[in-house]
């Protein structure tokens, strides 16, 4: 067996959200930490996932943005979209992106180990033939899309090969029906591709609360994407181009087809029944309050576990993790409740705590008092285009204190945060309306609702 080449504190594997942000805050209690990544530094987030996915949807924004010019008195020619110089830029920041992670590290003093990493057996972890060891090993190693076993799967992408596209596709299949597909659909058929959804029930979003769910398929519809049922089989021609069979008939000439049905953790590959970790039915690592797994010293985080798939959540579990490992915060863990989330759909979502069948569920209907708003934002006064805001309270009595706060509508994204604040103190309805309101603005509306 190789000799160990160095024993850490901390070995943090992956660095993408939650392994990054542990390791630099375990650094800063002075101890040995190291971390290990095998791709790119920032993991999916900074790579393939919210920040590439953010500059597109930017620029769908854009795209938007210039059919509504004209209300607003201003004459201008549209002369083109150019989407290689986007993604020329897009990948160059990316790029800027990695080596500033990179540097962070440096000047936090994490060693930047390089290389795919795997337990032995005696819990220590080998990278290119090489052992380390630590009294703690955090396991973040994230996900990565899944891609169903149906004829001609693989002549598909998925949200990974969105970013590597040259070219925006004309005509575009996205298959199915949570954020991914969501968002992905929106920025193909805001920059004008020919877009179909393909989804399995009769909306999109159905684990979100009804409003969300009806009010996003509604506005994709309303937008131009054609939803459709299930997938059955592709197949591609010489020239590349594909046919997707669906339950409500065949579409042809498809330029490209988006997997966008879930994700699947990377916990294979990484020697888990080496060390005896346990996983759950969905290959999920299991891990208690605290993030520990049931092996003493090693813990997960992040996407890898299954809950809560979102940067902030494996931010927010890698730093609370280093202090409780090593700033003697014994009791410190991440509370996964009212978790605020945000879909960049078009219009965007903002949603947190219970959704109203959710709520039934809990306290039954009677102990429930909802309140909706649903109105034009002033903005659309002057368009052609108009796009109504929904928003929904729910409040649970006596104190009316709010248990869910779901919306969709122009601003919702940047909408939620401070709400967010709000609901994770306890804040009842009448704390709500005691703020008074800014005028005139859509969030106005959720300090005002009869
Ligand atoms: C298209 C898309 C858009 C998204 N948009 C948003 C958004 O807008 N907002 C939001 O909050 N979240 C968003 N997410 C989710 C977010 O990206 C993830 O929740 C987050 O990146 C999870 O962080 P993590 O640290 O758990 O894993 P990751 O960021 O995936 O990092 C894991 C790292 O571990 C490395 N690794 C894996 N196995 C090994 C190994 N054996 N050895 C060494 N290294 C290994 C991987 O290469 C990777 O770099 C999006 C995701 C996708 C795919
Ligand atoms: N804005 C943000 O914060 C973003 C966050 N993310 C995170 O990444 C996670 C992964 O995203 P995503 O991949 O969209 O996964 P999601 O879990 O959000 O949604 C996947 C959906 O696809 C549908 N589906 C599953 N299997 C199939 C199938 N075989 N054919 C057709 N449809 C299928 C299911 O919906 P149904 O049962 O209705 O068919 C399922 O809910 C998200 O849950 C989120 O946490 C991702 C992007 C943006
Ligand atoms: N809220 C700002 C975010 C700006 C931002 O965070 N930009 C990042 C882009 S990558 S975004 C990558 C993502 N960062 C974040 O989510 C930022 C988190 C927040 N600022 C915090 O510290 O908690 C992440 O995975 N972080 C892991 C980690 O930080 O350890 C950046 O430039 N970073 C350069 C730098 O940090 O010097 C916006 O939306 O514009």
């Amino acid at each position: 067996m190789a000799p160990i080449a160095k024993t850490y504190d901390y070995l943090v594997i992956g660095g993408g959200s939650g392994g990054l942000a542990s390791a630099r805050r375990a650094a800063e209690f002075g101890i040995k930490a190291a971390i290990i990544e095998e791709a790119r530094w920032g993991g999916t987030c900074v790579n393939v996932g919210c920040v590439p996915k953010k500059v597109m949807y930017y620029t769908a924004s854009h795209a938007e943005l210039i059919h509504e010019h004209k209300g607003y008195g201003f004459d201008v020619e549209f002369k083109g979209f150019d989407w290689k110089q986007v993604k020329k830029s897009r990948d160059d920041y990316i790029k800027r992106l990695n080596g500033i992670y990179e540097s962070n590290l440096d000047k936090s003093k994490v060693d930047k180990i390089t290389g795919h990493a795997m337990f032995t057996s005696d819990k220590k972890v080998e990278v290119n033939g090489v052992i380390y060891s630590a009294d703690h090993i955090l396991i973040a190693t994230g996900g990565r899309p899944s891609i169903p076993s149906i004829p001609g799967a693989e002549y598909g992408i998925t949200s990974d090969g969105f970013f590597e596209l040259e070219d925006l596709p004309k005509k575009v299949v996205v298959v199915g029906a949570g954020y991914i597909a969501v968002e992905l659909a929106g920025i193909f058929n805001s920059l004008g591709s020919n877009t179909s959804l393909l989804i399995r029930y009769d909306q999109v979003l159905r684990s979100f609360d009804g409003l969300i769910s009806k009010g996003v398929t509604d506005n994709l519809e309303v937008a131009g994407v054609k939803i459709m049922r299930h997938t059955e089989a592709m197949t591609k021609d010489s020239e590349g181009i594909l046919t997707v069979e669906t339950n409500s008939g065949i579409i042809n000439n498809v330029n490209c087809l988006v997997w966008a049905i879930g994700r699947v953790p990377n916990s294979d590959n990484l020697g888990l029944d080496r060390v005896g970790i346990n996983i759950d039915k969905h290959s999920n690592i299991e891990v208690d309050d605290y993030q520990n797994t049931n092996i003493k010293g090693i813990y997960a985080l992040g996407d890898v576990c299954g809950k809560a798939l979102l940067t902030p959540v494996a931010i927010a579990a890698g730093r609370r993790l280093a202090h409780r490992l090593f700033d003697g915060k014994t009791d410190l863990k991440l509370d996964y409740t009212n978790i605020p989330t945000v879909v960049f759909s078009h219009p965007p979502v903002g949603t947190i705590g219970l959704t109203e069948e959710e709520a039934e569920r809990k306290y039954g209907r009677e102990k429930l008092k909802i309140y909706t708003s649903n109105f034009l934002p002033m903005y659309y006064a002057m368009t052609e285009n108009k796009v109504r805001c929904n928003m929904k309270l729910i409040c649970v009595l006596p104190d009316e204190k709010v248990i869910g706060l779901h919306m969709i509508g122009q601003g919702c994204d940047e909408m939620l945060q401070g709400f967010g604040v709000a609901i994770k103190m306890g804040a009842t309805k009448a704390q709500f309306d005691e703020c008074v309101a800014i005028h005139p603005t859509s969030a106005e509306e959720l300090v005002t609702m009869r």
